[in-house]
């Protein structure tokens, strides 16, 4: 890649850099008026637990496991066991303030044929799913994508997802019914109760900057969406309200391997399994919807359970003593406050979805205790306006999170288009054997080096970094990445200043 290339991409890049500064810049200001103090969070067992989702958190809906039809939880678990026991889940390499890390959650994605989905300067390739009825993708030889175990785990995948989009619209209509109301009762101009002006700064410049991404990504979106797609099988997202999620990602983790997690840093909530963020590159408002699923560890860590066996045992023996003694003040007050960290303890042993508002060190933060088979959604802007972390509980846990990618910019259909585009500009002499330029316009040769920029770093890097490891349990990408490769190579010669002013490139 040429320098002046290189150059342009990097002016492109610098735009985020900038907001990840003024990331920093926020994050420091909250973390000094915090100071040495905690914020208050609340659990369903304190007091105002359910007026303070209502009032702050009300674009959250938890589903109890008993809403999913028969045998759905059987046939998804058995999924994500799948997954785990064929080696698909990965801890992913991601850029985090400006530091490249590995996630302590293992990732696969699943979705419609062709999708990716891009986090913190990581792009996911989505292992396709298949849907009722459908025999699976096939590759070139017309052989399956996946063999049958991983074509039936991601047959799973989607119809969960099928129940999800069926079930998210009521929700988030009833959401929407009582967040309109309480929307009202916030919507004076003044600062509410408890924020200070600094927060209403932040919340207003945050405002701005959401804004101004969202009219950027619709200008992306019409733009992108100015083709038509071939896999219009696919229904647009969000057509009418209906919500199609399009792919899930999937979460793993065992805390008694992964033994070195954050503690959550601001409320004391406990050990971070994904620390707080907000789901990035989602259709404006779109929901998400995630199935969370605790299990005891892999048989490789059975002597972990046996040990908190024995821990158990001792805990007993504790229980026993305590009985036997007397019950003046002092030791009532002991037992109470013994009794209040086991409660503690008992809490923070279940896997929990952390929420705060973001910027916002006033409104308490809510941690919500998800069962094993529970589903929660996020409705309206809770994404934009909250941040979610997920706390670890002492099972292992997977989850799959299910979403809406805009499907105009983050798809194999779109990067084809685009390649096709900048293709256009090559034309062939069959009795040469020759290629040439068709035009040398600066803003020809200037839109064939934006497109030779967005495949060289925002796909062919990517799948040769993160994506190429799926290519040993399913085939889908190798064809078309390898064609993607070939355009690359044809736009690389097109951009050479010798051939293009000799028009002779073939
Ligand atoms: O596992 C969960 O409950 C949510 C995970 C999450 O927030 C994410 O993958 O973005
Ligand atoms: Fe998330």
């Amino acid at each position: 890649m040429k320098p002046r290339q290189r150059k342009q991409y990097f002016r492109n890049m610098k735009r985020s850099d900038d907001s990840e500064r003024e990331k920093r810049r926020k994050r420091w200001r909250l973390i000094q008026e915090l100071g040495e103090q905690r914020i208050p969070y609340l659990s369903p067992a304190d007091p105002g637990f359910q007026e303070l989702w209502d009032s702050s958190y009300a674009g959250l809906a938890l589903r109890q496991c008993s809403v999913l039809p028969d045998g759905l939880h059987e046939r998804v678990q058995s999924a994500l066991i799948t997954l785990q026991r064929r080696g698909c889940l990965l801890r992913d390499l991601v850029r985090v303030r400006d530091r490249d890390v590995f996630t302590a959650v293992s990732r696969a994605l699943v979705g419609q044929p062709g999708y990716t989905y891009r986090y913190l300067d990581t792009r996911l390739f989505a292992i396709p799913w298949h849907c009722e009825g459908e025999e699976g993708q096939k590759d070139e030889n017309g052989k399956p994508c996946c063999d049958s175990d991983l074509r039936d785990a991601c047959k799973a995948f989607w119809e969960l997802n099928q129940f999800f989009c069926s079930d998210v619209r009521p929700q988030t209509n009833a959401r929407g019914v009582k967040r309109s109301r309480s929307d009202t009762e916030n919507s004076e101009d003044t600062p509410g109760e408890g924020m200070c002006e600094e927060s209403v700064k932040d919340r207003l410049l945050e405002e701005k900057q959401e804004k101004e991404k969202k009219e950027e990504e619709e200008e992306d979106s019409s733009q992108g969406c100015s083709h038509s797609s071939p896999l219009s099988s696919t229904p647009p997202p969000n057509v009418g309200r209906l919500v199609q999620f399009n792919i899930t990602l999937i979460n793993y983790m065992d805390p008694t391997v992964m033994t070195q997690l954050k503690e959550e840093p601001y409320y004391g909530m406990g050990k971070m399994a994904v620390g707080w963020h907000h789901d990035e590159n989602l259709v404006p408002l779109s929901p998400v919807a995630v199935y969370s699923y605790s299990c005891p560890a892999e048989p490789k860590n059975e002597g972990v359970t046996e040990k908190d066996g024995q821990g158990q045992s001792k805990d007993k023996e504790k229980e026993t003593e305590t009985e036997g003694e007397g019950t003046c003040k002092e030791e009532l007050k002991e037992e109470r406050e013994g009794l209040e960290k086991e409660e503690v303890q008992k809490e923070k042993a279940c896997w929990r979805v952390g929420l705060k508002v973001a910027w916002d060190i006033h409104t308490p933060g809510l941690a919500l205790p998800l069962q094993s088979g529970d589903c929660y959604y996020m409705t309206d802007d809770l994404n934009r306006t909250h941040q979610h972390c997920v706390l670890a509980g002492d099972m292992a846990r997977f989850s799959s999170t299910h979403r809406v990618v805009q499907c105009c910019t983050r798809t194999l259909d779109y990067i084809q288009k685009r390649c096709s585009e900048a293709l256009e500009n090559l034309q062939t002499d069959p009795e040469k054997n020759t290629k040439s330029l068709k035009s040398l316009l600066p803003s020809t040769l200037q839109h064939t080096e934006d497109i030779h920029n967005e495949v060289e770093f925002e796909w062919l890097r990517q799948y040769w970094f993160q994506g190429r490891r799926y290519a040993r349990f399913c085939s889908w990408w190798n064809k078309p990445m390898e064609q993607m490769e070939k355009d690359w190579k044809e736009m690389e010669r097109m951009l050479n200043p010798y051939s293009a002013s000799v028009h002779r490139l073939g």
